[in-house]
């Protein structure tokens, strides 16, 4: 069955490259019917009509390997079925692995033309490129020879292309586009099998367009089950795609408002939940967040950071400016408290979830030490992070207060965490899962990597990829909007009876955050909106999360 992804709605296991091969291995020992390849054909020619129900030529564009022998199998299909199907083969036919081989005999004997490159038909926004070069199997070196003509033709093209199983020359594991600018941009992807993690982070939204996926009847030999959960898969998952913000966890308040016809009482969405106000509670119940930034000149950095705790539904928030001769009140949220940090004694830190370094400049080193030593819960973001960096008695503190029971989440963007990492950002990016997982480990700290599909990883457990988010985001001022939703949701979430594992909190946190700018529907939202976008589901409306728009009734 081709179902199709979406990647801020669907929480889904992602399985690496050696994970599918394993996966593939115990599928193909199970002999299953059909064999896998045909499935694959069958799922690629269903697709391709859909996508392309008129077109007047469907080029197959087939690779050297199996991802071929999956096009070549479309190709016969669909000239099978009298639609206007030719390969351009890539390869030599006999070089070809065994199954793309009989692939290539059912095309052959279906009467798919071969053709060359200079046949190629000239091609409409109606037909079809069916892009099956280089799958799993694609390598980082320089395409040559007829791959290479192949891949330029392909680029050239204004008809859409179907990537099949994976872009040509994207890493499955890693999103890095390896073939560089010969490295497909499909319109449309139908992963097989599994979906890879490098369709959802680094270049992989990019190059990949709309994700499809059909799993070849493997979840029918029981070796990938659904989404239902970590202990799910037969095959562990590499990571989870965090496409959802409401759905696994288990009601935590009464439903409100059932709807006529409702099954079931709706649950209040989780994200929503963690603020939902019941009566014998006051504002003490949901913590105290102090945000600790904003040196001389990025004072804004701190308010941003500030209201959006305060929107997360934090009960009291703090605002430490270390500019001393900053601001006392902030005009459009006179709610937020103002004080200065030489005000914070052990004591008062101890009760507060703390936020530091947005538009911390070099003045945060100098009380980060205090807020390491007491501070219970601490989110650490931007001047902070960069402190660290370039600290190593604070990377020890840091490192510290996980054996004393202190939490702590930091949330660099490559650059940041590539210092704190010790080498560059292009090694960072080159494989975004495996940078947040070593620096998980090496801080004792739940990561969030930010980027195109950020990353949360927490030692010990399977990261997230968040699906949620749009370039809106890339605007100044909405990391500084993160830093303090995720400090105002830590804070909220202590009045749940069973408040959320940091891991989780931190994923959920990450994908509202990212889910506001597609909320708002904007090119770009700026950092102050973004907040007051939030603030509607921080308030704790029910169905905030998973109202009309969300993912209930989408
Ligand atoms: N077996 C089955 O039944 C099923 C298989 N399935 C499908 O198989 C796919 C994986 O197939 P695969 O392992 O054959 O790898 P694939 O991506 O086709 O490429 C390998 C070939 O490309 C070549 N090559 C690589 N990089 C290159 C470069 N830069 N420049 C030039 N050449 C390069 C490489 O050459 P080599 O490195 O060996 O010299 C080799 O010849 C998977 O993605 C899915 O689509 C599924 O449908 C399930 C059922
Ligand atoms: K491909």
């Amino acid at each position: 069955m081709v179902e199709r992804i979406l990647p801020a709605r669907h929480d889904a296991p992602l399985h690496g490259v050696a994970a599918t091969r394993r996966l593939e291995a115990r599928a193909l020992a199970a002999a299953p019917s059909p064999p896998l390849m045909q499935a694959a054909g069958a799922a690629v020619e269903r697709l391709a009509l859909a996508l392309a129900p008129h077109a007047r030529h469907i080029v197959v564009l087939a690779g050297p390997g199996n991802n071929g022998g999956d096009g070549l199998e479309a190709a016969a299909r669909l000239r099978r079925a009298g639609r206007p199907a030719v390969v351009r083969l890539c390869g030599d036919p006999a070089r070809l692995p065994a199954d793309a081989a009989a692939s290539l005999q059912r095309a052959r004997e279906a009467g798919v033309p071969f053709i060359e490159p200079s046949a190629l038909p000239a091609l409409g926004a109606q037909d079809l490129l069916v892009d099956a070069l280089l799958g799993l199997g694609g390598a980082a070196r320089p395409a040559q020879g007829a791959l290479a003509e192949a891949l330029t033709l392909l680029a050239a093209q204004r008809a859409p292309v179907l990537a099949v199983d994976l872009p040509s020359g994207l890493d499955g594991d890693t999103g890095q586009a390896a073939l560089g600018a010969l490295t497909v941009r499909a319109d449309h992807t139908l992963a097989l099998l599994t979906l890879k993690p490098g369709l959802f982070t680094g270049a992989g939204r990019d190059h990949a367009g709309t994700v499809w996926l059909d799993r070849l009847g493997v979840d029918g030999l029981g070796l990938v089950v659904a989404a239902t959960g970590p202990e799910g898969p037969a095959e562990a998952p590499t990571a989870w795609l965090r496409g959802a913000a409401a759905r696994r966890s288990p009601p935590t308040l009464p439903a409100l408002d059932p709807r006529p016809g409702d099954e079931a009482p709706r649950v209040p969405a989780r994200g929503a939940a963690a603020t939902i106000r019941r009566h014998a509670l006051h504002k003490g119940s949901f913590g105290d967040v102090a945000v600790v930034g904003g040196a001389r000149g990025m004072l804004g950095a701190a308010v941003l950071a500030a209201r959006a705790a305060h929107a997360a539904g934090a009960g009291r928030v703090w605002l430490s400016p270390l500019d001393p001769s900053g601001a006392r009140l902030d005009p459009a949220r006179p709610e937020l408290m103002l004080r200065r940090t030489t005000a914070w004694t052990a004591d008062t830190l101890r009760q507060a979830t703390v936020v530091a370094g947005c538009g911390g400049g070099g003045a945060i080193a100098a009380v980060l030490a205090g807020l390491l030593t007491h501070a219970p819960r601490l989110v650490l973001d931007a001047d902070a992070l960069n402190a660290v960096a370039a600290d190593a008695a604070l990377r020890d503190a840091l490192r510290a207060r996980r054996s004393r029971g202190q939490a702590s989440v930091v949330t660099p963007h490559p650059l940041e965490a590539a210092r704190l990492l010790g080498c560059d950002t292009g090694t960072v990016q080159a494989d975004r899962l495996a940078a947040a997982a070593r620096l998980a480990d090496a801080l004792g700290c739940s990561v969030v990597l930010k980027g195109s599909g950020s990353i949360v990883a927490t030692p010990g457990e399977t990261p997230w990829v968040n699906g949620s988010g749009t370039a809106a985001l890339a605007t100044g001022g909405s990391g500084d909007v993160l830093a303090g939703w995720i400090g105002g949701r830590w804070s909220a979430g202590l009045a749940l009876p069973v408040p959320p594992d940091l891991h989780e909190l931190t994923a959920e946190a990450v994908w509202t955050h990212a889910d506001a700018a597609e909320r708002a529907g904007r090119p770009l939202l700026r950092a102050a909106d973004l907040v007051e976008v939030l603030a509607g589901v921080g308030a704790g409306a029910h169905g905030a999360a998973n109202g009309p728009d969300g993912p209930d009734g989408a």
